[in-house]
């Protein structure tokens, strides 16, 4: 049994700003794409055998000659992505292949820089037998829920908050399900489940795997790419 890999890497990447889609934007010479992609490859406890790509309409086939050298011994589709990002990751999912793939693994193109050891606990928790896996990490700051008005409604317990990552892991046809049902307003593929009534378990995520979002972030991956090449 393998890994499935699906990227959503249609965004616009409005917050970020720039000319070109958020996926293209490169940090150290390389697309955030190709950094995710590569980060996947580098987690062999994933076994990955196949990706699925979601890209913003038009740019498939340079996307597809782009990352072939880095799929090496895994099969790669590109797929153009839809508006929101459950529209993309469907589009995705649907070329997933149904046999021989018992984990299929959500990764945002954004968090381009997630260390393999996240990736393989996310794995082994589907392969032991959790249908849904996320990493995530400890908030920082003290969180407060508001109202419209801007006012504070309360201050929810610290220790029991995570912020969560990708990549999130899937046994395969709990993923179909949960992409059948009511996708409206969801972040993540995780809270698609929790719909179902599916307990998400998590695992240790890491600060690394920062999704670029804002223009700071480029810098922040920049020195990380630098810190890598030093160690
Ligand atoms: N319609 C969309 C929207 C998002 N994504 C992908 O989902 C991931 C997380 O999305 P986010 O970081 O929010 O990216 P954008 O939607 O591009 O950002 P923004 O909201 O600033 O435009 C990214 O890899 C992004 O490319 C996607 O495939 N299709
Ligand atoms: C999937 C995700 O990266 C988990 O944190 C996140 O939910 C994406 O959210 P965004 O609204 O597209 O930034």
């Amino acid at each position: 049994m393998s890994t499935a890999a699906i990227i959503p890497a249609a965004g616009l990447g409005l917050r970020l700003g720039g000319e070109a889609p958020k996926a293209f934007r490169e940090v150290g010479g390389e697309s955030l794409l190709v950094h995710a992609v590569r980060g996947l490859k580098a987690a062999t406890a994933a076994d990955l055998a196949c990706f699925v790509i979601a890209v913003p309409a038009g740019s498939e086939d340079i996307v597809l000659k782009l990352l072939e050298p880095y799929c090496e011994g895994a099969s790669l589709q590109i797929v153009a992505g839809g508006s929101e990002r459950t529209d993309s990751v469907r589009a995705a999912l649907d070329l997933v292949p149904v046999d021989g793939i018992d984990c299929v693994l959500v990764h945002d193109a954004a968090r381009s820089f997630v260390p393999p050891e996240v990736i393989d606990r996310v794995v082994a928790a589907v392969r032991s037998g959790a249908p849904a896996v996320v990493p995530v990490i400890p908030v920082t700051d003290t969180i407060k829920r508001v109202d419209q008005d801007g006012r504070v409604v309360d201050t929810p317990d610290r220790r029991a908050l995570v912020a969560v990552q990708t990549p999130q892991g899937f046994e395969p046809s709990l993923l179909r399900r949960a992409h059948a049902g009511d996708v409206a307003g969801a972040t993540d593929d995780a809270m698609l489940c929790e719909r179902l009534g599916v307990t998400v378990q998590t695992v240790e995520g890491s600060e690394d795997a920062f999704k670029v979002t804002r223009p700071r972030d480029l810098l922040l991956a920049e020195w990380l790419l630098a810190e890598r090449h030093r160690a």
